[in-house]
């Protein structure tokens, strides 16, 4: 109820006004809700945050700058810079991607240079495809970055480590000599995040500012390494965890609260010639749009919430100097962070897609969380590596397989039983038990398929590098039907295990199904080449689809609301809860900046003359005039 805190009409800002008032909102919101004596939000506020994040700026302060300070300083450098982050009296982003480089880290061109003399590190981007790009908060936010650079001591390079460096001036917020920082321009979304660019021309940093929880340099330039050099890259493998729910499952809910809602409203066309024109979610073909997307929000918040739950116990076990749990954890969390966002992303534009023109209008709602999600398939490690760094851990565990029991979510790779489908109706085929034996079987097949194609190849003197490049697709596919497999069998266990009423339970479990089946028709070459399925039986799990289409349609907008989202965080006309769609949309159109005078001047007198001498032509005045 604050008005403070409530949307302006974002859509009728320019990138500059909307880069400041996220700024507004932001600093409003910390310093209105949240608590002084602590930082991170909690209870009802942490879920407002969450539910309004999207116009918000310092994401990467606080979701990846702060949490780095957590993960790669001692003691004593997060008693220091943690307080200061917290409070925001430092603004901070996570420079590592540069111009040159965003996914091959060894290729990392920034230099941080050890002059023992001086007991400093020297800064520099050599040439322009070092300079950092893309970092979100550096272009015009930022006082501070956690640089990620290559460690050189002696002319010796040590990899990437990450080092504090402050770029502005904490008083007149300039750039600090030898710094040029600046925003990257217009992108296809986040236009309230000021993406940055920053080249650094021998900066000096002390010593103590290279983060040394895992490797340290004494003054002599000594390099002491302290820990498993793997979780230099644990700052990815949190975001990535955390990012699911926040940028994955919490917009693709609010897409699918606009689509679904607007088409209980939205009537168009007749199914019985004989009756009244129908609401567009009468449709099956709209279902088949809309629910296996609703299905896909409460599936990947479930897996998400399983895999929050495995970093946050690896975290524990860290701290107790065990990374045993970190390839495993990487595996997943890369694969997750690539397929639920591919998925996302895809389903959100179904759903845009699915609401017509309106869906085109920037009123819905829609343009804006579909290239949001976008960005989650490039970011924070681009889909397509992160698949290949799943399937590389799914190609190892495979072979391990053939010796050992495995456990974990790789346990289904030595799971030798017959797995076998015996569904004889549809009815067999959506239950649940049905459904997760299918993936997990598809699964292992689709790894074994990949290795074995890959060693046949080396066999004929393939070098395992070419082998791995040729075989790509296979290995990408693989670890999608991983990821899948652990969706369905973590959702299916979640909801079995969740203390509710029997008619939620029934309503989740008819939705895990539908997941599950959408997901089987969607790749059911898969199915059938691996023998999970007979052609029957894929006709029984199209049927089995459609019956579950037709038995949620009755609840679809019950399921959407129970997201929770207001009005105001919405932000649709299309979406609002009183479904006065045609009236919000005029009143949204009305205030367009285009519409605040009868006459747009600006082009008017472009087109005067014509409008003159098109009288003139016409009355056979004008120049040439043939009529
Ligand atoms: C302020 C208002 C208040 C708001 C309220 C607060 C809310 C805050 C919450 C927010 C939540 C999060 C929201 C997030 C929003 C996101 C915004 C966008 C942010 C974007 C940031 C970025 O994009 S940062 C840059 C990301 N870049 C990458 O991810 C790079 C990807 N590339 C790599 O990771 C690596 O290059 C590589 C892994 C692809 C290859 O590395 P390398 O060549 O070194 O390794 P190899 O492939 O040879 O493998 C070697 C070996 O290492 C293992 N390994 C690789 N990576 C990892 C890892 N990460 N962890 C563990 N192990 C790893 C690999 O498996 C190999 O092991 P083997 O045993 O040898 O097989
Ligand atoms: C909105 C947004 C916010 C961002 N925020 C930050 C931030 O805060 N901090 C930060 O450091 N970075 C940030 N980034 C940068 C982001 O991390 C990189 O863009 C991402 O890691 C991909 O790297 P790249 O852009 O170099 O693409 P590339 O790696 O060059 O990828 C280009 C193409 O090559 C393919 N490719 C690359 N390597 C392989 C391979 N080994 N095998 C097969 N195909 C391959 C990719 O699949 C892709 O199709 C942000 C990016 C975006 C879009």
């Amino acid at each position: 109820n604050d008005t403070s805190m409530q949307h302006r009409n974002l859509n009728h800002m320019t990138r500059e006004e909307r880069f400041s008032e996220a700024m507004r909102r932001t600093l409003y919101a910390l310093k209105v809700l949240l608590p002084r004596e602590g930082w991170t939000p909690v209870g009802p506020e942490m879920k407002y945050l969450a539910r309004a994040i999207k116009e918000f700026t310092f994401i990467i302060h606080a979701g990846v700058f702060i949490p780095c300070i957590m993960s790669y300083g001692t003691n004593e450098q997060i008693a220091k810079w943690f307080p200061l982050a917290a409070d925001f009296r430092i603004i901070g982003t996570y420079a590592q991607t540069e111009l040159g480089h965003g996914s091959f880290l060894r290729g990392l061109e920034t230099i941080a240079t050890y002059d023992r003399a001086n007991q400093e590190f020297i800064i520099n981007c050599p040439k322009i495809t070092a300079m950092k790009w893309w970092p979100g908060d550096m272009g015009k936010s930022a006082n501070h970055v956690l640089l990620m650079a290559e460690l050189v001591i002696d002319g010796k390079k040590y990899g990437m480590h990450g080092f504090m460096v402050q770029i502005r001036d904490l008083t007149t917020h300039e750039p600090l000599p030898g710094v040029t920082v600046g925003d990257i321009g217009a992108k296809l979304s986040f236009e309230s995040v000021d993406n940055g660019f920053l080249y650094l021309q021998n900066v000096r940093i002390p010593r103590e500012n290279l983060l040394s929880k895992l490797s340290e340099v004494h003054p002599d330039g000594t390099y002491i390494k302290k820990g498993n050099q793997r979780l230099m890259y644990g700052s990815m493998v949190r975001v990535r965890v955390n990012l699911i729910a926040h940028e994955i499952v919490m917009p693709l809910a609010k897409a699918c609260t606009i689509a679904v809602r607007y088409s209980a409203v939205r009537r168009q066309g007749l199914i019985n010639p004989s009756k009244e024109e129908v609401p567009v979610l009468d449709y099956v073909a709209q279902q088949h749009k809309l629910l296996p997307q609703v299905a896909t929000v409460f599936m990947a918040h479930f897996a998400a919430k399983q895999l929050v739950k495995m970093h946050h116990d690896y975290s524990l076990e860290v701290e107790k100097g065990n990374t045993s749990q970190l390839p495993e954890l990487h595996a997943l969390s890369a694969g997750m962070k690539a397929c639920l966002s591919e998925q996302g992303a895809a389903g959100a534009e179904i759903v845009r897609r699915a609401c017509g023109g309106h869906g085109y209008s920037c009123g819905s709602g829609l343009p804006f969380i579909v290239n949001r999600m976008l960005a989650t398939c490039t970011y924070e490690g681009e889909n397509t590596v992160m698949q290949l760094q799943c399937a590389r851990y799914l190609i190892k565990c495979a072979d391990q397989a053939k010796k050992d029991k495995l456990t974990g979510s790789v346990w289904y790779l030595s799971d030798f039983s017959n797995m076998s489908c015996t569904a004889q109706t549809f009815g067999d085929l959506q239950e649940p038990s049905v459904l997760v034996k299918l993936h997990e079987r598809r699964a292992k097949c689709a790894v074994q398929h990949a290795g074995k194609k890959m060693q046949n190849m080396v066999k004929n003197g393939t070098p395992a590098h070419d082998a791995w490049n040729m075989m790509a697709t296979l290995l990408i596919n693989a670890a999608r039907a991983h990821i899948m497999q652990y969706v369905v069998g973590t959702s299916v266990t979640y909801i079995s295990e969740l203390s509710c009423s029997a008619s939620l339970k029934k309503i989740l479990t008819q939705l895990c199904a539908l997941y599950a089946l959408h997901n089987i028709n969607s790749n059911c070459g898969d199915f059938v080449k691996f023998g999970c399925l007979t052609s029957a039986q894929c006709d029984l799990a199209q049927e089995a689809e459609f019956n579950l289409l037709k038995q949620l349609r009755p609840d679809a907008v019950g399921i959407v609301d129970s997201f929770d989202f207001t009005d105001d965080i919405l932000q649709s006309c299309l979406g609002a809860y009183d479904g006065n769609v045609y009236e919000r949309l005029f009143e949204w159109a009305k205030q367009a900046p285009m519409n605040k005078t009868e006459v747009h001047q600006d082009s008017y007198q472009y087109l005067q003359p014509y409008l003159h001498e098109g009288r003139d032509v016409l009355e056979g005045r004008g120049r040439n005039s043939k009529l």
